[in-house]
């Protein structure tokens, strides 16, 4: 396992989780769970492994009840991640150890859109290729001083038309997302900042510290207010994906009620429903 020598301070005593894991660290402390990226030899560029494991610890954060947040990082102060592995790139997609080809990082992308808990981006330099479209579609990013953020798809015979443009162009506006994609730029963290793509910028030792902060204030608020916030804020990009995750959060919360208990309860106790109960809202 690799790791690399870092000057971020470490804001807490993280319980470590990362021993099924080869590519990716994987630590949760205080309702907080952050997953990341440990190929700093290659600048944390991801692999179809890299990908299968951060969605494995996705999932495990987003299901375990005790998380209401989940940092995603890459190791060192060096990069968050520089996109995909381009040495396991195939003809059709990145090739994993059985010589399958994936673009694997495309479900990564929809799981952490549809998570129900916020997702936070800590940037620490580079933030590029599809590493610069994994910080953009999560739902906050705390970028440090040295953060570069870049797109290289038309250098390196590759483009993400789906959320890293679009979505892209809803953050930035047409014309930058356009200058960033056709002009393979890079950008520092305070152009960043003045574009929008990014909530904060801070010192580089202050990266975890502050991403922790913003945390803390996030675990203050309902969970169920911020998962309605998210999947409404998603629904007007996400099309019918997004409308049917606004519509299953709503399905959840009229299953909490005594109404939508009514029914099913009738159902089990082979009687009509007695939905006359219930007040009809103005
Ligand atoms: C990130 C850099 C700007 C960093 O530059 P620097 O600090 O000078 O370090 P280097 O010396 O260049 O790199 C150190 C070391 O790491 C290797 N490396 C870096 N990045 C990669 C990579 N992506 N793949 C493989 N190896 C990498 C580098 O070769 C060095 O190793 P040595 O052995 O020492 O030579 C700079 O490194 C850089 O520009 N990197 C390449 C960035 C890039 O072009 N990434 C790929 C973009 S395309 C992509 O990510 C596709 C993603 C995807 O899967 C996808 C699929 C379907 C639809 C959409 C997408 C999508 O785009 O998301």
């Amino acid at each position: 396992m690799s790791t690399a020598a870092s000057s971020i301070i470490p804001a807490l005593d993280w319980q470590d989780h990362s021993a099924p894991y080869e590519d990716i660290l994987y630590h949760k402390a205080e309702g907080i769970a952050k997953i990341t990226i440990n190929r700093p030899e290659v600048r944390n560029a991801f692999r179809p492994r890299t990908v299968k494991e951060l969605r494995q610890a996705l999932s495990d954060a987003r299901f375990d009840e005790g998380i209401g947040v989940i940092i995603l990082t890459g190791q060192g102060d060096l990069a968050f991640c520089s996109g995909g592995d381009q040495r396991v790139r195939g003809d059709s997609g990145y090739k994993d150890e059985q010589g399958v080809h994936h673009l694997n990082v495309l479900d990564l992308q929809k799981e952490i859109r549809s998570c129900p808990k916020p997702v936070i981006a800590m940037v620490a330099g580079y933030a590029i290729g599809g590493g610069h479209v994994l910080h953009l579609i999560c739902d906050l990013s705390i970028a440090a001083d040295n953060a570069r953020f870049g797109q290289t798809g038309p250098k390196v015979g590759s483009f993400d038309g789906g959320f890293g443009a679009s979505y892209m162009a809803s953050v930035v506006g047409q014309k930058k997302a356009r200058e960033i994609w056709f002009l393979c730029r890079q950008y520092d963290a305070r152009e960043a900042l003045d574009m929008g793509l990014v909530n904060t910028v801070v010192p580089l030792a202050q990266l975890e510290q502050e991403t922790v902060a913003w945390c803390r204030r996030i675990l203050e608020h309902s969970p169920i207010a911020l998962r309605m916030l998210k999947s409404a804020f998603n629904a007007g990009v996400d099309g019918q994906a997004g409308i049917q995750e606004l519509a299953g959060n709503a399905t959840m919360l009229f299953y909490m009620t005594e109404e939508g208990q009514e029914g099913r309860n009738a159902y089990l106790e082979k009687r009509k429903p007695d939905f006359r109960k219930f007040r009809r809202q103005p």
